[in-house]
Formats: structure tokens, sequence, C-alpha cells
């Protein structure tokens, strides 16, 4: 998987436009191209940034290799030299990203390239097919971890992933969001992601009676007990059952259950009468598991009711982020270089919401000082600095009305150097360290950001200077 060259991984028409710049005299035309999405899945108040590190080893990799060449030569489209020259060139980009594990916000750039248009355009597939991907998950896992409380969430949906990829890529991520384990068993090879399980219908389904399937899990397993209760009758045969064996082959070995695990019926009452039945039988440290189609939704509304769940399994609708599958991502041209000056270009649109924010921007997160809490994201000219000793004023860039004058704050750069002119200059932290920095900053935002219902409009501002190279070109290019 590490060593894959995906570098043919890109639209064609990327390829038609390289071909096009070349033969244009564009070759050695620098450009800057800003990731950025415009909504938040589920109608959420942020995003979690993931994908980085995947990012980082394409982009070490990217290479035209013989084979790619011939074919493209097969296409009869591109011209000799611009095939000789994509077989040599090398990675020679500039690349700025945002942390994996940051909150982020709709508008704001996630990941900027900077290099020789040919290079920063032909990336933007992979940029945004892996970013767009693994946020989507990781925001995704962080909802559904939220409306756990506290408890435990297992990933569980690497059978109805979109694809292998799909699979370990999303288990990484969900990982990233908050999940506790995966039963994705390659996710921990590769990226120590704890793969954890109970069993499946199957295993008590082979033997003649359920009691006969525990019994022989639990000689094999006693210091790991865990069993599924539903396939015959939760509160008649599976937990009775259980609690048999526990006593018969677990607690007589010296050891204690870990659980029962739920998979169908009315969660809130089974767990609860499960629940009771456990612990007069001396169980009260058995824990609950409970699957089955679950969501954040489903999660809040059964620990409302009362369930008595301390750990649950959530497949499908985590994996493939069922309710809202689409994580729009997208990768526009915002400045090109002429004569080492930095242009910015702008991309108008009757929708107010696609005007692009031009040029090469800086990305800034302002944090209240006695609270530690995120205020505002806002946008800066490359060279402007906020200095956090003074107050600062921001503004919403249409309601310019809108302003407030902040003090007493820390103002934070969210963007990295990962790339210096094609060489990487970052390493990627290891997962528990991303997955520890996401509940950080996660922490970071006030309640009502993190609320799933009509959450608060996180601020995501200009400031003046680039509010008025914005205005300036929306004037100049509207024809107004
Ligand atoms: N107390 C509850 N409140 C809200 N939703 C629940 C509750 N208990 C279970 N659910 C959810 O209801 C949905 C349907 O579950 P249910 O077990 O009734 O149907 P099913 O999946 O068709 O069952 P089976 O697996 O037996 O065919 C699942 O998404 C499950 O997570
Ligand atoms: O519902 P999800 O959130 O996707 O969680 C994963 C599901 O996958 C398994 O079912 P499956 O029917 O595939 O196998 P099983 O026989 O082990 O239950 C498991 O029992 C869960 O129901
Ligand atoms: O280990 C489990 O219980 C499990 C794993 C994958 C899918 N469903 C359940």
């Amino acid at each position: 998987m590490k060593r894959m060259n995906l570098t043919m991984l890109t639209d064609f028409y990327e390829i038609t436009m390289a071909n096009g710049y070349f033969q244009n005299g564009l070759k050695d035309k620098i450009a800057y191209f800003d990731m950025f999405f415009r909504k938040v899945p589920d109608d959420g108040g942020f995003a979690i940034m993931a994908g980085l590190e995947q990012v980082i080893q394409y982009l070490k990799n990217l290479h035209f290799d013989d084979a790619d060449i011939e074919y493209l030569r097969g296409k009869g489209l591109f011209n000799e030299e611009f095939l000789q020259y994509i077989k040599e060139f090398k990675f020679s980009c500039d690349v700025w990203s945002v942390l994996e594990g940051t909150p982020v916000f709709p508008n704001e750039p996630i990941v900027t390239v900077r290099g020789p248009v040919i290079e920063a355009q032909l990336v933007e597939t992979m940029i945004l097919l892996t970013i767009n991907h693994q946020s989507l998950i990781a925001t995704k896992a962080n909802r559904i971890v939220r409306a756990a409380q506290g408890r435990g969430v297992l990933e569980f949906g690497s059978r109805r992933a979109h694809g292998y990829d799909g699979a370990i890529f999303g288990a990484r991520a969900a990982y990233i969001g908050g999940c506790a384990g995966s039963a994705c068993t390659i996710a921990e090879q590769d990226f120590n992601i704890p793969a954890a399980g109970t069993m499946a219908h199957s295993w008590v389904q082979m033997f003649p009676k359920e009691i006969d399937a525990f019994r022989a899990y639990a000689r094999i397993y006693p210091d790991n007990c865990l069993v599924l209760v539903d396939t015959y009758n939760v509160l008649k045969s599976g937990v009775p059952n259980a609690i048999k064996v526990f006593n018969e082959e677990v607690v007589s070995r010296g050891f204690r259950p870990k659980g029962i695990r739920i998979d169908s019926g009315d969660i809130t009452y089974l767990s609860q009468k499960s629940r009771k039945m456990l612990d007069d039988a001396g169980f009260p440290d058995c824990k609950i598991v409970a699957s089955n189609s679950l969501d954040e939704y489903i999660i809040r509304d059964i620990l409302v009711q009362g369930a008595e769940v301390d750990l649950f399994g959530v497949g499908e609708r985590l994996i493939t982020s069922k309710s809202e599958p689409v994580f729009g991502g997208v990768y526009k041209l915002v400045a090109v270089e002429e004569e080492g000056e930095i242009v910015p270009k702008i991309k108008i649109s009757e929708n107010v919401e696609k005007i692009t924010n031009p040029g090469y921007k800086q990305v800034w997160r302002l944090f209240e000082r006695t609270s530690g809490k995120a205020i505002a994201d806002v946008l800066t000219l490359p060279d402007e600095s906020i200095d956090d000793t003074r107050p600062y004023l921001i503004f919403d860039s249409e309601h310019t009305w809108k302003r407030l004058t902040v003090t007493d704050f820390r103002a934070k750069r969210l963007m990295t150097q990962i790339f210096d002119h094609g060489v990487c200059v970052y390493e990627s932290p290891d997962l528990q360290a991303i997955k520890d920095y996401c509940r950080e900053q996660v922490d970071t935002l006030w309640d009502e950001v993190l609320r799933f219902e009509n959450p608060h409009n996180y601020y995501v501002d200009l400031s003046k200077d680039l509010w008025d190279v914005r205005e300036k070109l929306l004037i100049e290019f509207s024809g107004k």
C-alpha cells in the first residue's frame, strides 16, 4: 500500500490541461491552489481534517513510469516533448496544510499547493479524494463518539466499506475521530489501531445449541469471553446461557467474563433487562456491547431512554457516512506569480457562497486566553501577522457591520509547511498522537459549535487587507 504509485490516479483533464500548459509556454508558471470545503456534512458545526499522511506518501512517490508514458503516447493526444517532460519531472511544489485531527471550518484553506502549474494541477484529484474521504469519516466518527458520551465506540464497518481502501483508511480516520478500536485487522498491522471484536451469529449457529457455542468459546478464551446473545432469544436463552457459561467456564478458571453483545431488537429494553440479570448473577463488571445499524442519533436516543450499554459497535453508517456521504472539498486556483510577484485570482459566482477567497493566504485561529476556547478563524495575506498583545477587530465578510473586537486572545497559525520545493519537511506523528490532538482541539470548541442541531456558525473571517484584495477583484471582474 505504502509503495503504490498512484500518479495516474488523476482526472484525465489534468493531463490534457498539463499538455496544453506545456505547449502554451506555461510549463514553469507558478500557481497557487487552495483545497477548502463549503459545507460541513450532516449540517454539523465543524469537520475534522484527516488524510494528510496518505497525501504525503502519494506526493513523495509522484512519477510517471515507462508504462504510463507508453499508455499516454497511445492516446495520440500528447506532444512528444510533453511526454518527455513528464517522464523526467520531479515533484517540486511547496505544500502547506492544516494538521490532521484539527477541527476545520467551511471556506478556509486546509491545504495550499504552490508550484509549476502542471504539477500543482495534476495532484488535485488525489489530494481531494484522500482528504475528502478521511475527513468525512473522521468527522462522522467524532459525532458518533461524542453521542456515546464517554462510552467506547468500536468501528465495525469494513465489510460494508466502499472498497478495501475505504475500509483501511476509513478505520484510520475513525480512530482519529475518536473510535477506541476497529474490527479491521490490517488497520492494526498498518496503523497500530487496536483490533478488537466479539463473535458472529455463524459461531453460535455452528453448534447444536447456543450454550454449546458459548461453552466452546469460553474454553478457548476464558480471559476474554464476550458472547453474542441475540441469535435465538436474548432474555430467554442468550443471557441465561451466558451467565451459566460465565460461572462454569470462566469464573471457575479464575477469570471474569468480559461481556455480552446485543445485535437486534430494542436495545434499550434488552440492555436494561440484561443488565439486571447480569448484576443479579454477580456480574456487574460484565460489559454490554450494542450493535445494529447504529449512528449518532440512535446512540443519543437510546442513552436518553436509559439504555445500559457500555460499548457501541458501529459499522455501515460510520464507514460510509451514510447520512451524508460526500465531503465536498474543492481545489481552486487562487493566485499565480508574475515576475516573482503573487497575483491573486478569484472565481466569481452568482452564488455568493461559491466566490473564492483569492490569493495566497495564512489561516489563524484565535483562542480566548481565559477559557482556551476558539473564538474565530481569520484568513490573512501571507505577510500579515496577527498581534495578540493588542485588541483585534474581526468582521463578517458579507455583512461587514457585524464586527467584534477581540481582546485577551492567543493567535495560532493553522498551516504547517509540508513540502519545500518538492522536499518533504514534515514527519507525520503516530496515529495515537493525532487522535489525542483531535480530542484536545475539539475540546477548544464551544458547546454551541459542537451541538448536532443548528450549531453556531463559527466565524471564518478575512483580515481587512485580504478583504480589500477580494473586494477589488470582485469589482474588477464582475464588470460593475
Ligand atoms: N430503543 C431504541 N430506540 C431507537 N432505535 C433503536 C432502539 N433499539 C434499536 N434501535 C435501532 O432500530 C433499528 C432497527 O432495529 P431492529 O432490531 O428492530 O430491526 P432489525 O435490524 O431489522 O432486526 P433484526 O436484526 O432482528 O432483523 C436499528 O437501527 C437499531 O439500532
Ligand atoms: O450494523 P452495523 O452498524 O453495520 O454493524 C456491524 C454489523 O455487522 C455484523 O452483522 P452481519 O450480519 O454482517 O454479521 P453477523 O452474523 O456477525 O451479525 C454485526 O453483527 C453488526 O450487525
Ligand atoms: O467483532 C464483532 O462483533 C463484529 C465485527 C465486524 C462486524 N460486526 C461485528
